[in-house]
């Protein structure tokens, strides 16, 4: 794991911006195409919109990268709650994605159905590789919960399907998430995280001993791939380092 900490969320947002440029560039070196999974939450709003314009917007070959995403609320694409809206907005709109290459997950059907046919696809497009995903995007919840897999749910101790459907009762919300196994197969994962309100439980996910039903941020340890944290000061003050 390699930890990189910025001074606050808008130079943490110049550094992964910066730095998931330079990756997908070294990956495209060696491979046609990039699949790269965005994640909800508002920390990468930031990010995206710093991709969208000079010099990223340029410098990326946007048109070889595929997209994907952590999870999704279940709540219409035009409800400013959907995650892939978010991006839409933000990024995909701005920048030369092809649009065949763009895969959220579909909140027009039942939540079950859409895991499922997300799924689906998944398997069809990673079926010949030994990695799955080029580059996942994640976020922490305050709870330390990561894409849709919250403290106590049962979808924690997922271990064999890739995408699952489930009712959240606190949000009173269906949610389609990706799970531990499928990101942990991923070459890369990188979390960015914010702010003092996170900093008790990024030190227990970091540093803390494993307790993944009160923690499911850390499940996330890709096998072979790497994992990298980008997080700002306030976040990291209470870890020991
Ligand atoms: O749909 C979601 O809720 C997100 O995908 C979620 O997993 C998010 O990444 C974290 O909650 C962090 O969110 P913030 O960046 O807003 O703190």
């Amino acid at each position: 794991m390699e930890l990189h900490i910025a001074k606050d969320p808008a130079q943490l947002s110049e550094n992964v911006a910066a730095w998931i440029s330079n990756y997908i560039l070294e990956v495209l070196q060696d491979q046609e195409r990039f699949t790269f999974v965005l994640s909800g939450g508002s920390t990468p709003k930031q990010l995206y919109a710093l991709l969208a314009k000079a010099p990223y917007n340029q410098m990326i070959p946007w048109e070889k990268l595929h997209f994907f995403w952590g999870d999704e609320r279940a709540v219409p694409f035009t409800d400013e709650r959907n995650n892939a809206r978010m991006a839409f907005d933000e990024l995909l709109n701005k920048v030369n994605v092809n649009p065949e290459h763009i895969h959220v997950m579909r909140t027009d059907i039942e939540p079950e159905a859409s895991a499922a046919e997300y799924a689906q696809l998944l398997q069809s497009y990673f079926s010949e590789e030994e990695n799955t995903f080029d580059l996942v995007l994640l976020g922490m919840g305050d709870d330390g919960h990561t894409l849709s897999l919250f403290p106590g749910t049962a979808v924690v101790h997922e271990k064999k399907d890739w995408v699952k459907a489930f009712f959240l009762p606190a949000q009173d919300m269906y949610r389609i998430t990706l799970t531990a196994p499928v990101v942990n197969n991923a070459a890369c994962v990188v979390f960015l995280t914010t702010g003092a309100a996170k900093a008790m439980t990024l030190k227990n996910v970091i540093e803390g001993t494993f307790d993944a039903e009160k923690y499911p941020s850390q499940l996330i340890r890709p096998e072979d791939g790497e994992l990298h944290w980008f997080v700002d000061e306030a976040a990291a003050a209470a870890m020991e380092l």
